[in-house]
């Protein structure tokens, strides 16, 4: 018997720009922002297939870096890959019957939305698998009540998210924010610095209650997250002093991003950070990114996505507007700096 599952390597996110306003208690206590997202090439693998009736769903997590996600006692039910499978199941009115694989390499509670990225990514492949073909549109009503990154996961590249993220439009970053390389054009290399440590996204916001942003930062947040978790800063500082265009921390962090001129910057970072043990992990990644989707058609299937021989793999380009029409092969390597929202 054939089995259909689509597979979605899912992008990362950082923050060129997070300004944080007050709480709303209409958005439960969350702060209203307004934020410049950038989708970075660090991508989890999603894949769904759907399971027989009645059969529930699964949940089958795998990566070397898995921070609390891989303590035996994670709760499957809350994690946001299988929020987004039941999110939709409502919505969209099917059953939850699935299987969802999560290889992931996006560091966890990092502030690059590693979860937003697998819960975008159920979205997208249950839009197919279940034939819904809804529009981005419709899915970001769903997205936005998993978090306030899932609606830019859904599209990537680099877009402005207002009210708590959730509401995105066309961005047009300048060097200032993107690094004079990138803003010229240039394929934007970066470097994250990641940490085995993870900060509660909530803790920094109620330590940013507290202390402020200081305002020669981009990101509001990154005083609270500096406070809380110091290696971050003194990364901060040493990649701007080997020549970064920009550094920052990502969101709510632990992590740091660096723009880099070029790659002889890039080594001197990599050559600073790991000498001074400012971070535990260096990842290398492009950005801006997309989603990328694959459509499997795998005969005799084993449960839970193990990976199979008879396995045919078709790329497909990024689902409904804002990317290319499906089918159309991957999405572009490098494409215009404003992913336009159709
Ligand atoms: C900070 C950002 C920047 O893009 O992402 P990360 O860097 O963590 O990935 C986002 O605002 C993360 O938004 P979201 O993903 O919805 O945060 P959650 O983890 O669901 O929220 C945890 C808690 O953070 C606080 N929170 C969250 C969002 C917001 N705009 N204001 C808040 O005050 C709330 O107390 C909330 O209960
Ligand atoms: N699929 C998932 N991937 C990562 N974290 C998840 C996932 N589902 C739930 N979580 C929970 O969300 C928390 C924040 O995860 P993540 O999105 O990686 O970080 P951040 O919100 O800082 O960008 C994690 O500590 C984890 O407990």
């Amino acid at each position: 018997m054939s089995q259909a599952a689509v597979s979605v390597r899912c992008p990362g996110k950082t923050n060129l720009e997070l300004k944080v306003g007050p709480r709303r208690s209409d958005w439960g206590d969350r702060h209203l922002l307004d934020t410049t997202y950038c989708a970075v090439g660090i991508y989890d693998t999603v894949t769904v297939a759907l399971k027989s009736p009645g059969r529930g769903f699964s949940l089958d997590i795998r990566g070397d870096h898995l921070g609390d996600l891989g303590q035996g006692q994670a709760d499957m039910g809350s994690n946001l890959a299988v929020q987004a499978l039941f999110a939709l199941a409502q919505a969209g009115g099917r059953e939850p019957d699935a299987s969802i694989r999560i290889d992931k390499r996006i560091p966890v509670g990092a502030g690059l939305a590693g979860g937003s990225a697998d819960a975008a990514g159920v979205l997208l492949a249950l839009n197919i698998l279940w034939r819904l073909d809804w529009p981005h549109e419709r899915l970001e009503e769903v997205a936005a009540g998993l978090g306030a990154d899932v609606p830019f996961c859904l599209r990537g590249g680099i877009l402005r998210g207002r009210d708590y993220g959730q509401t995105l439009e066309p961005a047009a970053p300048g060097p200032h924010l993107l690094g004079p390389s990138m803003a010229a054009g240039g394929s934007g290399h970066l470097l994250v610095g990641a940490y085995l440590d993870e900060l509660g996204t909530a803790d920094v916001y109620t330590a940013f209650d507290t202390m402020g942003g200081n305002p020669e930062d981009d990101n509001d947040l990154q005083r609270a997250a500096c406070n809380l978790h110091p290696r971050s800063r003194q990364a901060i500082e040493l990649a701007l002093r080997a020549g970064a265009e920009r550094a920052f921390v990502s969101g709510s962090g632990p992590s740091v991003v660096a723009l880099l001129p070029d790659l002889a910057t890039a080594r001197r970072i990599r050559n600073t950070w790991a000498e001074s043990c400012a971070v535990d992990r260096i990842i290398a990644a492009d950005a801006p990114a997309w989603p990328e989707l694959s459509y499997t058609v795998s005969s005799d299937p084993v449960e839970g996505g193990q990976d199979h021989a008879g396995r045919r793999e078709e790329p497909m380009g990024v689902p409904g507007p804002g990317g290319p029409a499906l089918g159309t092969g991957r999405t572009p390597s490098v494409a215009p700096l404003v992913n336009p929202i159709a």
